[in-house]
């Protein structure tokens, strides 16, 4: 049994211990106020460090003049490329790239990308090496710096020996005899000598620079994903200190983004210029039916306003090109087909007639593109729909590149929708895509321009527009219609012929058939037989947009077929409080519009007095941009009024309407 002895003993430990404990306690307070203190001191100099830091190594102000190869590069512009001024962004894309940093130059098309590194490839040791999509957009780039005396070789199949040797020896030596070399970028993934070479070249300290054109094509949410332009990424891995220039003429932040990650360069400096072309005059125009109309409508256009002038016709296949060139030509006008099945050498051959003017049209697929350097296209006419709005900035900003009044005309046809849906049906984003497009040829609500800004996530001030695209010059304005009825009778005529069994099923044109009282699956509805054929599309085409039907593709050995199908909303018809509104559209004559808006004294080009050159310097540390080509042009450019004699085509909708009480409305106008 424990004795009272015991207990006091236990008790002073217990006491001892406590003591001990507190003490303990102290030092360990002692010690986290000491931690403390230390952790607050440590954290305030790392700011200050990272402060110093970021101040040290804040960027440079890319448009100034006075890096120490600025004089260099003002003497090249003038005495070897002969032009007097930058125009946006080219001379920060140079100062970026000399800096070896790696930059993405985002610029439209026929802005001045290629000047942005053949003129740093002057001034630069060692070799540029250029990748390049196309062999015949190297040998017309190779071409091009012959005329200016600079010294460049295409590296392809069509190659000569010496070309092969003298490249060898530029890339080995450092010689300075060719400093820019044009390859594909299969030549990267495919040739172990060139790579070797490359190699070889990289370790010398001769290559300088590395040049993407297209650079867009490298990622697959872009149009034209090409799987070659993955191998690019090594070119990072294996040349770390060669800075990369990436160009491209359209790429949305997304593409961008993932460019940025596919070639291993995510601090590249992105230089974006506007995308708006004002000098482009956006129209569409709904295509006649019959190929005659159709041609009668373009000759009357060409006689009208373009007699002799030089433009492309887009069409969607072969067959397509050969027709039109024909019937063109038997109307004299001196036109001929270009398409993929040419030879090289009738390729060459059009493609020259029509550079020296022997041509005036081109009708062309879309073999006929990048690279494409004539200055004063006219007019870019879209037989049928381009496959993106991508495609169709692209094609048609091959208009008016020397910055004169143009016209990009897209006839609007509804067969076309399905041709191309065929198409773009196995490409990752293409019905997507498509979509977009239709919705660019189908949208009354605004300007075109806004249209294509808003695709490339951009805005562009309304008012830039200056009344150069159809809608802002009234040329289509749109009418608010209630389409409730013929809507839910097309919905209908689309499920009867699908309960009748899969041979029944009705492709866009039956349907197109079946409203006007036609076929196995006619309708009674007398509002949808009532209205004209453009109606009855520009409905269906709005229902596919707004997923009241959908497309329902059917595979058979020999083609693709495309059937209409109720689309996910169509339950939405079925409420009988529903209303649906659908812009119409009204036309008026445009040929005189055009000839006012297109006429080249309404841009009249004026330099501000005593800004001849657009050199900047900056004596102190004030933000000061150069002035570029664009800035010193005052567009000048008379408004044109209405067109009084313009005749309106009507083609309203007479329709029986059977709005309910307190409608819900859905406004599918926008
Ligand atoms: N600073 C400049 N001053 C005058 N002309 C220029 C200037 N920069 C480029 N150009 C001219 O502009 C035209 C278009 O240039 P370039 O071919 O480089 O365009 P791009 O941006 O590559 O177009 P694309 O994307 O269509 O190939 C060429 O004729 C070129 O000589």
């Amino acid at each position: 049994m424990t004795t009272v002895a015991d207990l006091q003993s236990e008790l002073e430990q217990i006491d001892q211990s406590l003591d001990d404990l507190k003490k303990q306690l102290l030092t360990i307070a002692e010690l986290q106020q000491k931690l403390k203190s230390r952790k607050s001191s440590i954290e305030r100099e790392l700011k200050q460090r990272q402060n110093f830091f970021l101040e040290s190594t804040s960027e440079p102000v890319w448009q100034f003049e006075d890096f120490p190869w600025s004089s260099e590069v003002r003497m090249k512009l003038i005495e070897v490329f002969k032009m007097k001024r930058f125009r946006p962004k080219q001379i920060e894309t140079i100062n970026a790239t000399l800096s070896n940093r790696d930059v993405i130059l985002i610029m439209s098309t026929g802005g001045g990308k290629s000047l942005c590194y053949q003129l740093p490839a002057l001034i630069s040791k060692g070799i540029t090496l250029v990748v390049s999509p196309l062999i015949s957009l190297m040998n017309d780039q190779v071409l091009g710096l012959k005329k200016f005396g600079i010294q460049a070789a295409a590296m392809n199949s069509e190659s000569s020996k010496e070309t092969i040797y003298s490249v060898k020896r530029a890339m080995e030596e450092g010689n300075g005899t060719i400093k820019l070399v044009y390859v594909t970028p299969e030549k990267i993934s495919k040739s172990k000598r060139f790579k070797a070479q490359l190699e070889k070249c990289y370790k010398c300290g001769n290559l300088s620079r590395i040049v993407i054109d297209e650079v867009h094509c490298a990622s697959q949410w872009g149009n034209d994903f090409r799987p070659d332009y993955k191998i690019l990424s090594i070119l990072k891995r294996q040349f770390p200190n060669t800075p990369i220039l990436g160009l491209t003429a359209t790429s949305t932040e997304k593409v961008t983004v993932d460019t940025k990650d596919i070639l291993n360069i995510p601090f590249a400096i992105v230089f974006r210029t506007p995308l708006n072309r004002p000098n482009l005059f956006y129209d569409v125009r709904i295509k006649p039916s019959s190929h005659k109309d159709l041609i009668e409508d373009i000759l009357n256009l060409i006689l009208n306003c373009f007699e002799k002038k030089p433009g492309i016709i887009y069409c969607f296949s072969r067959k397509d090109t050969e027709e039109v060139s024909k019937s063109l030509s038997e109307y004299g006008i001196k036109s001929a087909p270009y398409h993929a099945y040419l030879t090289t050498e009738s390729k060459t051959q059009v493609h020259n007639a029509w550079i020296e003017n022997k041509l005036q049209v081109i009708c062309a697929t879309v073999a006929f593109g990048m690279g494409i350097d004539k200055p004063d296209v006219r007019f870019v006419i879209h037989h049928s729909l381009s496959k993106s709005v991508e495609n169709y900035y692209q094609e048609s900003g091959r208009a008016g590149r020397d910055g004169l009044p143009a016209l990009c005309l897209l006839y609007f046809g509804f067969t076309d929708i399905f041709r191309q849906s065929s198409m773009v049906l196995t490409e990752r984003t293409g019905l997507d895509n498509l979509q977009r497009m239709v919705e660019y040829s189908q949208d009354l609500s605004g300007c075109r321009r806004n249209l294509i800004a808003s695709y490339f996530q951009e805005t562009w001030e309304s008012l830039s527009c200056n009344e150069m695209c159809d809608v802002c010059a009234g040329i289509t304005t749109a009418k608010i219609r209630d389409v409730t009825v013929p809507c839910r009778a097309l919905l209908h005529t689309v499920q009867s012929a699908e309960a009748k069994g899969e041979g029944n099923r009705l492709t866009g044109l039956k349907l197109v058939d079946c409203a006007a009282g036609r076929g196995k699956s006619k309708t009674d509805c007398e509002a949808l037989k009532n209205m004209g054929t453009e109606q009855v599309q520009r409905l269906i085409v709005h229902m596919l947009s707004k997923e009241y039907l959908r497309e329902d593709f059917h595979f058979t050995p020999y083609r693709t077929i495309s059937y209409i199908t109720p689309g996910p909303q169509s339950e939405l018809l079925a409420e009988t409080t529903v209303q649906l509104l659908m812009p119409t559209t009204r036309i008026k004559q445009n040929d005189d519009i055009y000839k006012r808006a297109l006429s080249p004294s309404k841009f009249i080009e004026t330099e501000t007095p005593g800004t001849s050159t657009n050199s900047f310097k900056r004596p102190t540390r004030v933000a000061r941009p150069v002035k570029t080509e664009h800035d010193e042009i005052i567009i000048k450019r008379r408004k044109f009024s209405e067109d009084p004699a313009a005749s309106v085509d009507e083609n309203n909708l007479d329709l029986s309407l059977e709005i309910k009480e307190e409608p819900i409305l859905i406004d599918d106008s926008d």
